[in-house]
């Protein structure tokens, strides 16, 4: 009868234990600022996922007085009512993370889901530059959205890794806060580079004449992918832009020299596409967010071949539009493979150099 008794108090006490911790654990969307939480507490408290799941539900619409705007299905978003703006203190900040590449790497997926987490304002901000001053940092802060003082402002663009590393390393020296964090997302750079063609193919088509012309000579395209990645004798032309972009480990180590290297995450565009949870999980703890996604935030759409948001209270988004996952062309098996051999020995320099381990880095 003891043992029964003793068996029934401590049922009892586990089941209070737990209900006490969901009480009690702090709601990531309830913070005051980004950061204002114990991370650990929530990443070890993870198994309780079922429970913090129904709290997220209800938590979200709370997490969105966060925000400054108002999301409906099929409608761009709306801006809060005045009164609601200066509540939150909305206004257009300065950025505190930026995803700087590469291109064709996957950065708009990134930046749509991560400005999925009601902490995160992204912005899809115009290019800055290519003079880095103050009052051209200022001009680039208006093109953002309003960010809350409960959010983090983030933004980016895809050239900034490469083409635009000069106005990156000044932005960071003179303009951007000092404890900025920077992701990138590096693809396979073959499937990067037929990526790029495809892209560049389809914008082609929309000049005519001279100006086809001048954006031809400007990008380097040269009708065929054999034309534009290959020199006359038959090699890969490593001074294409096309081509050059790929060379990853180049532009890191000019990177590394501006920035410490635990300020710059780096994750597979690759893996990236094909599930987005596990690499939004690594971003959200990088960047100090609370932890905000969930599996079931992500489904995978059979039509696309990627996985589209699933989130109740943003139903703005959904899937990436037809420009993102473009069908790619049949190339020959000799240019595939001669792509492949040309950039392996690049692929290696990340992983002896920076540690990097993708698995696309020895194929
Ligand atoms: N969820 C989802 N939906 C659609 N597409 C996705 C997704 N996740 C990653 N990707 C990959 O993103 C590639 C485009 O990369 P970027 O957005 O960096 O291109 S850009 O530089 O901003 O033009 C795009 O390349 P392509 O497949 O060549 O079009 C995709 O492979």
């Amino acid at each position: 009868m003891r043992r029964v008794q003793r068996n029934f108090l401590v049922t009892i006490s586990c089941f209070l234990t737990i209900m006490l911790l969901i009480i009690l654990l702090p709601n990531p969307a309830e913070e005051n600022d980004w950061r204002g939480h114990d991370e650990d507490s929530f990443t070890s408290l993870r198994f309780l996922s079922p429970f913090l799941r129904r709290r997220d539900h209800q938590g979200l619409s709370k997490g969105n007085q966060t925000t400054c705007y108002r999301f409906l299905r099929y409608h761009p978003e709306e801006l809060l009512p005045p009164a609601d703006l200066s509540a939150r203190n909305c206004k257009k900040r300065m950025p505190h993370a930026l995803v700087i590449g590469v291109k064709k790497g996957g950065t708009t997926a990134m930046a749509r889901y991560l400005g999925l987490h009601p902490k995160v304002s992204f912005s899809t901000s115009i290019q800055p530059g290519p003079d880095i001053t103050d009052a051209t940092m200022a001009e680039w802060r208006e093109t953002f959205r309003m960010t809350s003082s409960m959010q983090m402002s983030v933004t980016g663009y895809p050239g900034l890794f490469n083409d635009m590393q000069p106005q990156l390393l000044l932005m960071l020296r003179n303009h951007l806060p000092a404890d900025i964090k920077l992701i990138l997302m590096l693809r396979d750079p073959v499937q990067r580079l037929v990526s790029d063609f495809v892209h560049t193919s389809t914008i082609v088509d929309r000049f005519h004449g001279e100006e086809r012309k001048k954006f031809e000579q400007l990008e380097g395209f040269k009708g065929t992918l054999n034309a534009t990645v290959l020199d006359e004798l038959g090699h890969v032309n490593p001074f294409a832009s096309i081509v050059r972009l790929g060379l990853y480990a180049i532009d890191l180590q000019s990177l590394y020299q501006q920035i410490p290297e635990e300020r710059v995450l780096i994750t597979d565009g690759n893996a990236f596409s094909k599930d987005p949870f596990p690499i939004l999980v690594k971003v959200e703890r990088f960047l100090e967010l609370p932890p905000f996604f969930q599996r079931f935030h992500f489904k995978y759409n059979k039509k696309k071949h990627f996985y589209c948001a699933n989130i109740e209270s943003r139903p703005d988004v959904n899937c990436l539009n037809s420009q993102k996952g473009r069908k790619h062309p049949e190339i020959a098996d000799g240019l595939v493979q001669k792509l492949y051999d040309f950039y392996r020995p690049h692929n290696r320099e990340l992983r002896k150099e920076f540690g990097l381990n993708f698995p696309w880095i020895d194929l």
